[in-house]
Parts: C-alpha cells; structure tokens; sequence
C-alpha cells in the first residue's frame, strides 16, 4: 500500500538538499527512523527536472551497498514528492573534517577505501557519480561511510561492453569521453584524500579561474603540517594524473599499501 505523510511524525530539518529540505522523520507504526527529503513539484517543473529526478530514483533504488545511503521508497500528494532516505545518525563527514581540521591517516584510508568499494559497484552497474564532495558523504551510527547525493550520476549506456570490447564502430571522442567519465570518480578520489588528510582540496585558489589553472597545471603541493605518510602522498600523486587512463584503477586503490596498512577492513575505524 502506499506510504502517505500520515504514516509519518516529522522531526527536525536535516540540511537543505537538492532541490528540496530533508527532515527527520519516524514511521508511526514501526518507530523506524527515516530522512524524508520534499520536493515541491512546482520546482520540478520550474527546472524541467522530471527525468533527472527519474532517473536519479531508479539509479538509487536499483543500488544496494553498505556504503551508499538507502532510498527506500517514496509517494506524493498534490504538490510535493517525498523520499524515503536511510537516516545517517552521524551526520555530515564534512561536519567531522571541520571539527577536527583534518582526519587521521586510518579514518582517511578507512574512508577512501570505502569510497572506492561504493564506486567500484556503481561503475558495476554503469552508474558513475560525478559529484562526490564531503557534503554528499554521511556517516551512520558506527562511522560507516554513506555517500548520499546521485545529483549528477548518470546511468552510463554500456554499449562498449555489449559491442563485447570491439570499439571499432566507436569514435575516439567516444571512447576517450566514456574513460574519462568512469576515471572521473578516480580523480575525485585523490581530491578527496588530500582534503582528508590536509583539511582542504589541493587546488583551493582565490578565484575559481585560478582553481582551474591550478587543476590544468596538476599544480599539487604538499604542506609540511600536518605530517603525512610517503606513501598516502603516493596514492594521491597516482590519482591527480592529468591523463584520466593513467589513473590508479579502483582495484588498485584497494590493493595500494597505504590503504592496506591504515583501511579498517570493517569500514568504521571507531578511533
Ligand atoms: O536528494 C537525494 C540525496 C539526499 C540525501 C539527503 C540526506 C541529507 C541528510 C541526511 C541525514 C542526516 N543525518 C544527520 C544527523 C545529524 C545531523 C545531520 C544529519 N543529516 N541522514 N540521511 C540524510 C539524507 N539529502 N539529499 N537523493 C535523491 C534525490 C532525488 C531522487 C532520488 F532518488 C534521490
């Protein structure tokens, strides 16, 4: 049966997402706490976001990882859309970064390798997600990782693999673009790492033009506060890689030293 507003008691505001405010929210019969996001229907038209916010649903409904935030369902009334979000108790990662300046180097690889199994199964399925920032990453009752916005994910056509690897009808605009789309999340990884563990991305610049150049450049430094590993300053450096096919693949994320020695395997590194 449909879920109604009725069938929920709203609590407090979460945070304002997308295109719409996120509440907490507990479903009256079971006491179950959820994050229910409204989105107003005269925004979706005034946007002419339909097939965004299709999509985005069907991409998150058709995923299912431990470090991806759970849509669960969702229902409407005249002029709002609800969605059924799994609750992370812990809150923003960003909110973690700030208060501490910068993460250990466990919590930074725990995190990172958690971030590379979510993509890894996303690239699975031909989603890639494009706009991974501390924002979007949350974390539950035990610190787990949840990355919570497909503002951008598309669900990538698999045409290469169904064409099963002849790319001779592809032009190399095509290929080129579809590998760089995939490594894309691989980029944002080595961004991610150096925020974690420097408190701030790498190519932060006065003006956005200056953050391009910076980007275009590769121009990476490396404070000497706080002290970071060689070898975390090594999976960053093979991650920031200006050519997106030489980027360290995911797995070999998985399999760099630095995330083996320092990554929890159970992804919650309660330090
Ligand atoms: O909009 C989002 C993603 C999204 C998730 C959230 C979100 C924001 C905050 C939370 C929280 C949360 N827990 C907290 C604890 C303390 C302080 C703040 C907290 N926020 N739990 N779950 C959330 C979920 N905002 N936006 N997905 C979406 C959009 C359209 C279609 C669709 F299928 C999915």
């Amino acid at each position: 049966k449909p879920w109604t507003l009725a069938d929920f008691e709203i609590g407090k505001p979460l945070g304002k997402g997308k295109f719409g405010r996120v509440y907490l929210a507990r479903e009256v019969k079971s006491k179950y706490i959820v994050a229910l996001k409204v989105i107003f229907k005269e925004q979706i038209e005034k946007y002419k976001i339909h097939h965004q916010l299709r999509r985005e649903m069907e991409i998150q409904t058709s995923l299912s990882h431990p470090n991806i935030l759970g849509l669960y369902g969702w229902f409407h009334d005249d002029d709002r859309i609800f969605l059924i979000l799994e609750y992370a108790h812990g809150g923003e990662l960003y909110g973690l970064l700030k208060k501490n300046g910068h993460l250990t180097e466990k919590q930074a690889a725990t995190y990172i390798a958690s971030l590379s199994q979510a993509l890894a199964y996303c690239h699975g399925k031909c989603v890639i997600h494009r706009d991974i920032k501390p924002e979007n990453l949350l974390l539950d009752h035990e610190g787990r990782l949840k990355i919570a916005d497909f503002g951008w994910s598309v669900q990538s056509s698999n045409k290469r693999k169904t064409m099963c690897g002849t790319l001779d009808y592809l032009a190399p605009e095509m290929v080129e673009n579809r590998d760089h789309d995939y490594a894309v999340d691989n980029w944002t990884l080595g961004i991610l790492c150096y925020e974690f563990l420097y408190g701030n991305p790498p190519f932060e610049a006065e003006s956005q033009k200056d953050t391009f150049k910076r980007i275009l450049k590769i121009d990476l430094t490396f404070p000497t506060t706080p002290n970071v590993s060689a070898e975390a300053k090594n999976l960053i450096s093979q991650l920031l890689v200006k050519d997106p096919s030489k980027r360290l693949s995911i797995d070999k994320i998985m399999q760099h030293p630095w995330i083996v020695k320092n990554a929890d395997p159970k992804g919650v590194c309660l330090n």
